[in-house]
């Protein structure tokens, strides 16, 4: 045999030798650090195509994931815990299946929840310092993701909430859920409902029995205050906005709805490394797939997968399916189950005049994010 033959034999038994114990390393198990290595792509990447981002062959594996689970949980014990500031915020849209969001990603070994499921510590508490907001954490060891959500930063109150956010907690990684504005309205139409009667204080009647009421009445005045989407006056559109809901709270459940209006606050501060849009519909139909797009967004080992989410056919909507604890599931509280089940309907004329009413914004929202939602 020649001598440069020799060589380019040997040069590839060593690479298929490296390959094979790359492989058997692999499917031994890797250490916490190797499988996050191994784990991060780039956020942009994992945001814009759930599909893209989706679970490995490996990591379907039961066997690598039970023992990937296990050693997540070993790698924080005998760690120190200590209060720490939220990781993930969950920052709306309200009604758009935020607290889905949310129940799909704490079975993850890594994520806790705040003491408070909602803190409401940026839109009730505007100036609050560091330590207020500590005081709203779990004590949990270094490696834990504290979330915390409360849908109403996104649109409540106060146009300062993202920057408040980017000053208190620089690196926290944003969730946003939108679903289609006319569906929220909806929605919220019965949220609103329930809350005013559920007080039974007659002073607070809602007045409003049916979708079509409310919106004979707030649809005029929520179009002459603010109009279609108009980009050159978009931020005296935004003033207008919070000002029409300072002296009328129930126009929130339309102006909720103006998303380009208000990403734009958001996106002054935060850009899609940091915030993650998730369109509500898909998780409706495939929570699982968006819930390991998330676990790539946020840099977390994934070891929540698409199987572990299943449709519960009575009511329908998706639970969680605890494999580690006899396939049990984990469902949505009957609040979060009103209107997307078909359930409840708004009247044609109601969801014609929405869709016209919407169009403008709806637009620029997907020029916004070069993306189309349910459209
Ligand atoms: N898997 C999934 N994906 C997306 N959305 C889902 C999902 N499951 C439930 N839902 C819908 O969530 C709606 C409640 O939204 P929120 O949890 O954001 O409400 S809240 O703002 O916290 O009150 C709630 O609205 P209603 O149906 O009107 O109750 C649900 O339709």
């Amino acid at each position: 045999m020649s001598t440069p033959y020799k060589y380019g034999l040997s040069i590839l038994i060593f690479f298929v030798a490296l390959a094979l114990f790359s492989s058997y390393r692999i499917h031994q198990g890797l250490s916490v650090k190797e499988y996050r290595r191994f784990q991060i792509i780039p956020d942009a990447a994992a945001t814009k195509n759930f599909e893209d981002s989706s679970a490995s062959s490996l990591q379907h594996n039961t066997t690598w994931r039970a023992k990937m689970w296990e050693e997540l949980i070993k790698s924080c014990q005998n760690k120190t815990k200590t209060r720490r500031l939220p990781k993930i915020i969950g920052i709306g849209v309200e009604k758009c299946g935020t607290h889905a969001l949310m129940q799909f990603l704490i079975p993850h070994p890594l994520i806790r929840i705040a003491r408070r499921i909602e803190c409401h510590f940026f839109d009730a508490k505007p100036g609050g310092s560091v330590e207020d907001y500590l005081k709203l954490m779990p004590e949990v060891e270094e490696d834990i993701f504290i979330m915390e959500k409360t849908p109403a930063y996104f649109n409540f109150r106060s146009p300062s909430i993202p920057a408040d956010i980017k000053k208190i907690v620089p690196d926290v990684k944003l969730l946003l859920v939108l679903c289609d504005p006319v569906e929220r309205v909806l929605s919220d139409f019965y949220q609103q409902w329930i809350m005013f009667n559920k007080t039974n204080q007659s002073q607070r009647e809602f007045g409003y029995k049916t979708v079509d009421e409310y919106l004979d009445v707030y649809l005029p005045r929520v179009q002459k205050t603010i109009g279609d989407f108009n980009e050159e006056n978009r931020l005296l559109q935004e003033e207008k906005i919070f000002k029409l809901f300072r002296e009328d709270h129930l126009s929130h459940i339309l102006t909720t709805g103006f998303y380009a209006l208000h990403l734009q606050r958001w996106f002054k501060h935060f850009n899609e490394t940091n915030l993650m849009i998730i369109d509500s519909g898909a998780m409706i139909k495939h929570p699982g797939a968006v819930i390991e797009s998330a676990q790539r967004f946020l840099h977390l080992p994934m070891v929540l997968l698409k199987e572990d989410y299943v449709l519960d056919e009575e009511s329908g909507y998706f639970c969680y399916k605890d494999w580690r604890n006899e396939n049990k599931l984990k469902c949505l509280p009957s609040d979060k189950q009103r209107t997307r089940n078909g359930q409840k309907a708004l009247s044609p004329d109601a969801a014609n005049t929405l869709q016209k009413f919407f169009e403008s914004h709806n637009k620029a929202l997907f020029k916004m994010l070069n993306r189309t939602f349910w459209a």
